[in-house]
């Protein structure tokens, strides 16, 4: 830890991080990786604490006196202020960031990435605090080349579907389409982040996550989260492996994503916390373009992967087809690909990232495999009994 020095050579000082949103799947993974490797304090904000409680419990733990946790709702806590004014640093994480809510719960979605990020941004520009903003890949929306014919050859042109921060347009489809409320507003509140840039000097980072994906993101339906909820894709699958049913696929599994190992992406962050004349002012896709698969190709090599960890053979029928409609409900709609460009964050920060998918999903799936699977037999033995 001693001697850190940035990309430039200088020796880096520690810091005060105000991280909202620090109970969360990336939160978790970055309070871990501040806690063990650099010599910076973490102000963890959020309603949940349980993907952290290995980091604050027991007291005797090496960083004990550099993470501090504050159970608070940032909607109605006038303790926010406060801490943002403590730190040096603010990076806002809090949001409603699962798709199965942004058509059946808009009205939610819209407030938590808009309206209860704003209060963050106006407390970092009126108190001269850095921030870095967690938007998302979904403010791309759809590729430019999804509205070609099929068949047309222009689909293979990489200036039709690779989405750069500084050129590619965000395309979202019509209001009745609730799926991209989350995009909106993930979009709204970059233009007002980088307006108080302009006007009011704000020293902002936004990062654009591209699926980041690894152990602890979501929750196991019915084991730590609600038995109806739906979270994203991975848990999704892991769920189906691990009650041994099939994987739903839909629309047919077509939409393509590059997936990326949480690790590698907390990397990137750590290079932007630590090199703020390198970072302000950007924006930043953080991904990994060399692992894209689509849904369908992610559902086979999950199943191939989990027989491999668990050393159960792979149920008769591995996959199911179902709408989008029976899956998400009214109003869902879909990006079709999404393949982050490199060059602004490899100019800046010199990051690549290194885990390929299969590498990924094994360690992944591993876990959730030890995490869960005992768990899930109880559960469903006692289902069977009753
Ligand atoms: N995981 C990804 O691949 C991904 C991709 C794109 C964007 N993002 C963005 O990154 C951020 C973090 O994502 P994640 O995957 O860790 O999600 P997450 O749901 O695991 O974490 C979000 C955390 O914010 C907390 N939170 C939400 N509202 C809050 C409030 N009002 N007050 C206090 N805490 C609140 C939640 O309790 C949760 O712990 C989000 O802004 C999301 O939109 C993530
Ligand atoms: O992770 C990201 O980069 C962003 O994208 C995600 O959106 P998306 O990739 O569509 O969400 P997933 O739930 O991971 O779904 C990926 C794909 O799998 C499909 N899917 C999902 C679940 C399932 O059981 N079956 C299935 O076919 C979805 O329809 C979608 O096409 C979420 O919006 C955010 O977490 C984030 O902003």
């Amino acid at each position: 830890m001693a001697g850190r020095v940035d990309l430039d050579g200088n020796q880096i000082k520690p810091i005060t991080i105000c991280m909202i949103g620090a109970g969360g799947f990336i939160g978790s993974h970055l309070c871990e990786k501040l806690m063990s490797e650099t010599p910076h304090k973490v102000l963890a904000v959020d309603v949940y604490n349980d993907k952290i409680k290995h980091l604050l419990e027991p007291a005797t733990l090496a960083w004990a006196d550099r993470i501090q946790f504050h159970r608070i709702n940032i909607k109605n806590d006038s303790r926010l202020e406060g801490l943002i004014k403590m730190a040096d640093l603010t990076i806002n994480l809090a949001a409603i960031c699962t798709p199965a809510d942004y058509n059946t719960r808009p009205l939610d979605t819209i407030y938590s990435n808009f309206i209860d990020a704003l209060p963050v941004v106006k407390y970092c520009s009126e108190n001269g605090k850095r921030l870095i903003h967690f938007s998302t890949c979904e403010v791309y929306g759809k590729t430019i080349g999804a509205f070609l014919p099929k068949d047309s050859p222009l689909r293979q042109d990489p200036a039709y579907y690779v989405l750069k921060e500084d050129e590619s347009p965000c395309i979202f489809g019509p209001i009745e389409k609730q799926r991209w409320s989350y995009a909106c507003a993930k979009q709204l509140i970059e233009r007002l982040i980088y307006a108080e840039g302009a006007e009011n000097g704000l020293e902002f980072t936004i990062v654009r996550p591209f699926n980041w994906i690894g152990p602890r993101m979501d929750f196991i339906p019915g084991i730590d989260g609600p038995s109806e909820g739906v979270p994203r894709v991975l848990a999704c699958f892991s769920n189906n492996l691990l009650r041994r049913e099939p994987l739903k696929l839909v629309d047919g599994g077509e939409s393509q994503r590059t997936f990326i190992y949480i690790k590698d992406a907390i990397e990137a962050i750590l290079l932007m916390i630590e090199n703020p004349a390198r970072a302000n002012g950007h924006t930043f896709n953080v991904g990994n373009p060399n692992n894209e698969v689509n849904v369908r190709q992610l559902a086979e090599m999950m199943t191939q992967v989990y027989s491999k960890v668990s050393g159960e053979s792979s149920i008769e029928t591995p996959t199911l087809d179902v709408s989008s409609k029976e899956f998400y409900g009214e109003g869902y709609d879909d990006s079709d690909k999404r393949i982050p460009d490199m060059t602004i964050i490899n100019k800046q920060l010199g990051w690549n990232p290194k885990t390929a998918l299969w590498d990924l999903l094994e360690s992944t799936l591993t876990y959730q495999h030890r995490t869960y699977a005992e768990a899930i037999k109880q559960a469903m033995s006692k289902t069977t009994a009753n």
